[in-house]
C-alpha cells in the first residue's frame, strides 16, 4: 500500500494498466469464441479495446487469452489500431488465475491495476475513467447498478431468503485495484481453492473495502446468443440518439 500512495504522489495520477479478460471458453454461447463474434461489423472483444483505447488514465493493456487465440488477439489490435502499448499473455483455467498470471506480467510502474471483461463490449470511456480515478484515491472500486428484479436465495428449489433490494447492486467491469493489493489478493484466492466470480471479491476477502461507482445498464455481458442482439440494438439506439 506504501509504494501505491508513494507512485500516486509521485506521477500524479498512478500508471495504470488495464488487463483484459479475454481467455474463456465461451461454452454458454453455444459455438465459436465469443470474442471474436461481430457486433454491427465490429468483433466483440475489438469493441471492448476501442472503448478501453480512448481513456487517457490507462496506461498499457495487457489481454489474456487461450493460447491458441494469442495471434489472433494480437493481429486484431493492429487490424483496428490500437494505439496504446499492449501485450498479450496467456489465459488459466479460471477467470482468476487469467488475471493473476496477466497481473505478474504489469509494467514494474504499475500502481494501479484494472480489469476488464473482454466480452463487455458496449462499456464506455467515462464509466472507465471513473472507476479508474475511484480506485487511485480508495485503492478497491467498480461499477455497479442497483437491482430492478427481487432477488431469492433459493436451494434446491426452495426459496430461504429475500435479500431487501435496497442493498442490491450488479457489478460490471472494469474494476480497479492498488496493484499490490490485487495481486495478494488474487494469490490467497487462488491458493485457498476459493471460487470466486468477480476481482473484488478477492480483495473483500482480505478485508478491504470497495468503493462502487455508477455502473450503466447498457454495459452487459456477452454471454449467450441474445446479448448480441441486444448490443446490435443498444448500438443502433446510440446512433440514432
Ligand atoms: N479462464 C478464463 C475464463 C474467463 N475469462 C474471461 O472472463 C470474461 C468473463 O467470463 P465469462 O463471461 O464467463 O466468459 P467465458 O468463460 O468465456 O464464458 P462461459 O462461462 O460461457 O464459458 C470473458 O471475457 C472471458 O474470456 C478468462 O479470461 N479466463
Ligand atoms: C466479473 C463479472 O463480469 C462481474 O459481473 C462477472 O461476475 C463475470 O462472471 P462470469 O461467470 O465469468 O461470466
Amino acid at each position: 500500500m506504501k509504494s501505491f500512495f508513494k507512485k500516486f504522489r509521485d506521477a500524479q495520477r498512478p500508471f495504470c494498466t488495464m488487463i483484459v479478460a479475454a481467455a474463456g471458453a465461451s461454452s454458454r454461447m453455444g459455438g465459436g469464441n465469443k470474442l471474436f463474434m461481430p457486433i454491427d461489423g465490429i468483433p466483440v472483444l475489438a469493441r471492448t479495446l476501442l472503448a478501453i483505447d480512448q481513456v487517457s488514465h490507462v496506461d498499457e493493456i495487457l489481454i489474456a487469452a487461450r493460447e491458441e487465440d494469442i495471434l489472433t488477439v494480437s493481429d486484431l489490435c493492429k487490424t483496428f489500431g490500437i494505439s496504446k502499448p499492449v501485450k498479450v499473455v496467456r489465459g488459466g483455467a479460471s477467470r482468476e488465475e487469467s488475471v493473476y498470471l496477466a497481473a505478474l506480467e504489469a509494467d514494474s510502474q504499475a500502481g494501479l491495476i484494472a480489469v476488464q471483461d473482454g466480452d463487455r463490449p458496449l462499456v464506455t470511456p467515462e464509466l472507465i475513467a471513473e472507476v479508474v480515478r475511484k480506485a487511485a484515491v480508495t485503492a478497491a472500486a467498480a461499477p455497479a447498478v442497483a437491482v430492478k428484479d427481487t432477488i431469492k436465495v433459493a436451494q434446491e428449489g426452495v426459496v430461504v431468503d429475500t435479500p431487501r433490494r435496497e442493498t442490491l447492486y450488479a457489478v460490471q467491469t472494469p474494476q480497479a485495484f492498488d496493484a499490490d493489493l490485487l495481486r495478494a489478493a488474487l494469490q490467497s484466492a487462488l491458493q485457498s481453492g476459493a471460487e470466486l466470480t468477480d476481482d473484488c471479491s478477492a480483495v473483500e476477502r482480505m478485508g478491504k473495502q470497495v468503493f462502487l461507482t455508477e455502473g450503466d445498464p447498457e454495459n452487459l455481458k456477452i454471454t449467450t446468443p441474445v446479448d448480441l442482439t441486444i448490443a446490435e440494438a443498444i448500438l443502433q439506439e446510440r446512433e440514432e440518439s
